[in-house]
């Protein structure tokens, strides 16, 4: 607004709560209680603005509309349901297995059939609609075992899972891991000896309870090999280090495609101003605490579902700093250059990230964003 316009109504406003009023009667308008707030999805997108323009310059209207636009799951099959018939039904939907499509791209090596590329978990099976096809699943249903057929996530939420490149019998950490589509996927592949899904609110962990609950069967929920605990993740070094073979660090970030379409329980509130200023910090906490849970020798991959530098390559930079100094250990960033390249058809990545991978959402493969760094500490 111009100045002089301002001005008029600042003219106006005090025309009309005090003019002619007795002074004993005057009153001051308390604007913080009686107006309605600045939606929180509005000041997200501002904030966003003001960064990401800057992050990704001629690349950021396009993301930003394919944000604000209706995003594309994925169908996370079941294995533990019959996984052949849920996959023969979502073949019918004319959807297709991303992860298997690709590997089967793959070069096979003098006439053997394709294998899943090194370190890439395996067993994982997610149908997803191809580019440009914005068809939707239907609500995943009940099978004939009495487990669920499949569970609807964003696809790209699949990438850090597949990226962990777990071993038939690894011991699986998964820091933070509530409502639990990955906790769902890393035991999916069949390969945790033992896997602990940990994260700080009860009332999350009770919502993972119910999805393991309505997808695994109750031999694994219950025996050792599923852990379930609401600790805080930043002490996990001192409780229990050099333990994992794999941990995952999904941390709280901005979820950036949340705070553009939900006021509920979303960051950019006035209130928890603090709360994101100091959420970088949070996140190399975690991930440091995630590198002294791995075994030496062992491997962390770290992700978030922001779009945000401060809150994925600083955040890895700064705990591997961290580590360094205070800890003697060293941590090397592992090269996932191979998963742009099998999964380019299905999502689309954001090609100059210093360290890690980066799904940007785009109106044709509208998934993401999600940022996912492995890590290798060294033995
Ligand atoms: C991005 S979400 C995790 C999503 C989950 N991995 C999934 O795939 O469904 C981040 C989680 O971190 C949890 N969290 C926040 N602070 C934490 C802390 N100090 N320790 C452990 N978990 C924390 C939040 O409760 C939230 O559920």
């Amino acid at each position: 607004m111009a100045a002089p316009v301002v001005r008029g109504v600042r003219k106006l406003l005090k025309l009309v709560n005090f003019t002619r009023v007795p002074r004993r009667h005057r009153y001051k308008k308390k604007w913080a209680t009686t107006e309605p707030e600045f939606p929180a999805s509005r000041l997200a997108l501002q904030n966003f603005d003001m960064t990401y323009s800057v992050q990704y310059g001629d690349l950021w209207p396009s993301i930003r509309v394919s944000l604000l636009s209706e995003q594309k799951y994925g169908a996370l099959v079941n294995n533990f349901a019959a996984w052949d018939n849920v996959s023969a039904k979502l073949e019918q939907l004319s959807a297709k297995d991303f992860v298997n499509e690709a590997i089967s791209c793959q070069e096979p090596e003098s006439g053997l059939s394709p294998v899943p590329p090194p370190n890439c978990s395996p067993n994982l099976r997610c149908f997803t609609f191809s580019r440009g096809d914005v068809s939707r699943f239907p609500p995943a249903r009940l099978g004939s075992l009495g487990l669920m057929e499949y569970y609807l996530m964003d696809a790209a939420s699949l990438l850090p899972v597949l990226a962990l490149g777990l071993q038939p019998g690894d011991t699986v950490l998964d820091l933070c891991a509530a409502p639990g589509g990955k906790t769902l996927a890393l035991l999916q592949t069949g390969c945790c000896r033992n896997l602990a899904a940990n994260d700080l609110s009860t009332s999350r962990t009770g919502r993972l309870q119910k999805v393991l609950h309505s997808y695994v069967p109750q031999d694994i929920r219950k025996g050792n090999q599923v852990r379930i605990t609401s600790w805080d993740g930043r002490k996990w070094g001192e409780l229990e280090g050099d333990t994992y073979d794999r941990v995952l660090v999904d941390v709280p970030c901005t979820t950036d495609r949340h705070s553009l379409h939900e006021e509920e329980n979303n960051l950019f509130q006035r209130s928890r101003k603090k709360e994101r200023q100091t959420l970088p910090m949070l996140q190399v906490q975690l991930l440091a605490a995630g590198l002294l849970a791995t075994k030496p020798g062992g491997h962390v991959v770290y992700c978030t579902c922001s779009l945000s530098h401060l809150q994925n390559e600083y955040v890895v930079q700064g705990a591997i700093e961290l580590l360094a100094n205070q800890y003697s250990i060293k941590v090397q960033v592992e090269d996932l250059s191979h998963f742009r390249k099998l999964f380019m058809d299905t999502f689309c990545f954001f090609p100059s990230c210093q360290v890690g991978e980066l799904v940007i959402p785009n109106l044709m493969a509208n998934f993401g964003p999600m940022y996912f760094c492995k890590m290798h500490r060294l033995p």
